[in-house]
């Protein structure tokens, strides 16, 4: 099967990289440039000397259109052009960006401040947040991969939502990320100098990401909702842990919590329920693709905390992607993504 990348020189594209060169369905991986036609990879990213010996390819859709699969993994604004021509004639196209996730285009208008996807290809586009949405995602022609703060805080709450444990009408969101998620353009933010030995929120109260959240609790809990979502800056490379704060329906126990979670994620290799909070943390799926989940009952104040963690660049991108591709393959899920934490 042969595969193509679109943003391959990008922290998204570099993981997709790593993880389908293990894959056992996949032949070939081409890689494609906006910016540098020609650069042999290995040139510019010295850990794959020997294996990405390859000149990098111009974006072309011609040649494009011969692809198994494209994996799209560039800014925001750029998948909304290139990618309608593509639809339906022959590649399967899984696209990292923000371009097709909203179904409403004044909605990404709004939050994403730029030109939507023209509508007809954004109705085609199924949301891949592959736990919930499988069914779907099988016959797909393209994915619109979730964004990465979604995917950690729609796996833990989703469940409560949908079992009706939690009220979403109070829900309050508070996300940390590593620098990572910003990708690899420099910025004053993500200077090292700035960013080292700082902790900063960021985005306040406009997130892009909350149209998406509040979408996806209406599409797979049948929740209507405004949340509170606030996402902070870490100094540290990967990983995003979430907090989420909920009263819960009266009478609802710690013990039905943690069952609704167990019991939703029973036959899902990728999203493991902790019971004890201090094995929950960035570094216990940092590389992997796991999304670890908790929640405790405060019986003080009613509220559950809610707490969800992924590698943004595996679940959250990456790995999620492959996840897809393997359920629109008919594989199992975790066919080349099948590897443990690096802990340390
Ligand atoms: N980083 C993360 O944790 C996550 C990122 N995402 C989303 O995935 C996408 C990629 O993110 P990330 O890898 O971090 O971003 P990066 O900035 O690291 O990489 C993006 C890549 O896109 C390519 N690119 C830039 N402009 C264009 C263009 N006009 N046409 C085609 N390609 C272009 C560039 O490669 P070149 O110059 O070689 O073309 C660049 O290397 C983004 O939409 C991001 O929001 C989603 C989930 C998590
Ligand atoms: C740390 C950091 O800056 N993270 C980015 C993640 C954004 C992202 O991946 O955006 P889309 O998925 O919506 O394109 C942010 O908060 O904007």
């Amino acid at each position: 099967m042969k595969v193509g990348i679109i943003g391959a020189t990008g922290y998204g594209g570099l993981e997709l990289i790593r993880f389908l060169h293990n894959h056992p369905e996949v032949g070939g991986i081409e890689l494609f440039t906006s910016s540098e036609e020609g650069t042999i990879f290995s040139s510019k990213f010295g850990h794959l000397l020997s294996i990405h010996d390859t000149p990098l390819q111009k974006i072309e859709v011609e040649t494009l259109a011969s692809f198994d699969f494209l994996f799209t993994s560039t800014p925001s604004g750029v998948t909304s052009e290139l990618l309608p021509p593509l639809v339906d004639i022959g590649p399967k196209l899984i696209d990292l960006s923000g371009d097709y996730r909203l179904k409403d285009s004044s909605t990404y208008e709004k939050w994403y401040k730029k030109a939507p996807a023209p509508q007809s290809i954004v109705k085609k586009s199924v949301y891949g947040l592959t736990e919930w949405n499988e069914e779907n995602i099988k016959s797909a022609s393209l994915v619109a991969n979730p964004g990465c703060y979604p995917t950690a805080v729609l796996l833990s709450v989703l469940p409560l939502i949908k079992e009706r444990l939690i009220d979403p009408r109070y829900l309050v969101i508070d996300a940390k990320s590593g620098v990572s998620g910003a990708g690899n353009k420099p910025s004053q933010t993500t200077h090292y100098s700035e960013m080292n030995e700082n902790f900063s929120i960021y985005k306040v109260n406009e997130h892009q990401h909350i149209p998406e959240i509040e979408q996806a609790i209406a599409m797979f809990a049948d929740s209507e909702t405004a949340i509170t979502f606030n996402t902070h800056l870490v100094p540290m490379t990967r990983g995003i842990l979430a907090t989420s704060y909920s009263p819960v329906q009266p009478g609802v126990t710690n013990k039905q919590l943690n069952d609704c979670l167990l019991d939703t994620y029973k036959n899902h290799p990728f999203v493991r329920v902790v019971q004890d909070v201090s094995t929950i943390g960035t570094n216990r799926v940092k590389g992997s693709n796991y999304c670890d989940v908790f929640v405790q009952l405060d019986e003080r104040t009613n509220r559950a905390t809610i707490v969800g963690v992924i590698d943004n660049l595996v679940k959250g991108a990456a790995g999620q992607a492959i996840q897809n591709m393997n359920v629109q393959l008919e594989l199992p899920q975790s066919l080349g993504l099948d590897v443990i934490p690096l802990f340390i």
